[in-house]
């Protein structure tokens, strides 16, 4: 196993030492958060009591497979703690989502959380958000028309997201836009101008939402932001 790897598996196993009794927990989408799944699948097999509201088809593919008790997002009154992975995180816990195709989702589950915790490792951590491409989600409907919206905030390029030569569609039925901005210097701003364009259902920016974050480091490190 890579050092990258083992530094993912280090956080995921730390994420499940916050799951307690009886808790409702969100379970993000990623190669991260795979771990966490991993390790409260063998909390659960040694007796702990739980269930899980999953973030996309493959995370609930993930719990059948490793027998964590999954319920619907409609099926819960409120949900205790959200563990979910990052494609960038400042110190300000800015998170850019989405690289998996899950951010609406995943932000869905994260605003019914009373606990919302990144687990990231050293590689996701930078001091400004837009060198990763920002995943926005939009109605396949006009979409031609929307990218073009999104070109004239500033952007260098968007591109429709592809998966082996087809049109990627996310678990309910959009497009992926990703949008290279660089560096973004206003989130806050740049965030509610894309949520002004008909036929944008969703984007990849999470702000003001996480409480913490574990950042896991290739020494074996770990660091919580809060
Ligand atoms: O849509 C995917 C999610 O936002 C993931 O949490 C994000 O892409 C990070 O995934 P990974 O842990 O695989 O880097």
């Amino acid at each position: 196993m890579s050092s990258n790897e083992q530094a993912k598996q280090l956080v995921g196993r730390k994420a499940a030492e916050l799951v307690k009794p009886n808790m409702t927990i969100g379970i993000g989408t990623g190669s991260t958060v795979y771990w966490f799944i991993l390790a409260l699948a063998e909390k659960i097999k040694n007796g702990l009591n739980c269930k899980g509201v999953p973030t996309s088809i493959a995370t609930k593919n993930l719990m059948q497979q490793h027998k964590i008790p999954v319920s619907e997002l409609n099926d819960v009154e409120f949900i205790d703690l959200t563990i979910d992975g990052a494609d960038e995180i400042t110190h300000q816990l800015q998170l850019i989502k989405g690289g998996g195709g899950a951010l609406l989702q995943e932000k869905m589950v994260a605003a019914n959380s009373k606990q919302f915790i990144i687990i990231a490792d050293e590689h996701k951590y930078v001091s400004k958000l837009g060198k990763f491409p920002l995943p926005v989600e939009v109605v396949p409907y006009g979409w031609k028309q929307t990218k073009h919206k999104i070109e004239h905030l500033g952007c260098t390029k968007v591109e429709l997201r592809e998966r082996d030569g087809q049109i990627f569609i996310t678990d309910h039925g959009h497009y992926i836009l990703d949008c290279y901005f660089n560096q973004i210097e206003d989130p806050t701003s740049l965030h509610f101008q894309l949520k002004n364009i008909p036929g944008l259902v969703e984007v990849g920016l999470f702000l003001g939402m996480a409480n913490g974050a574990f950042i896991s480091y290739s020494n074996g490190e770990i660091r919580y932001l809060s």
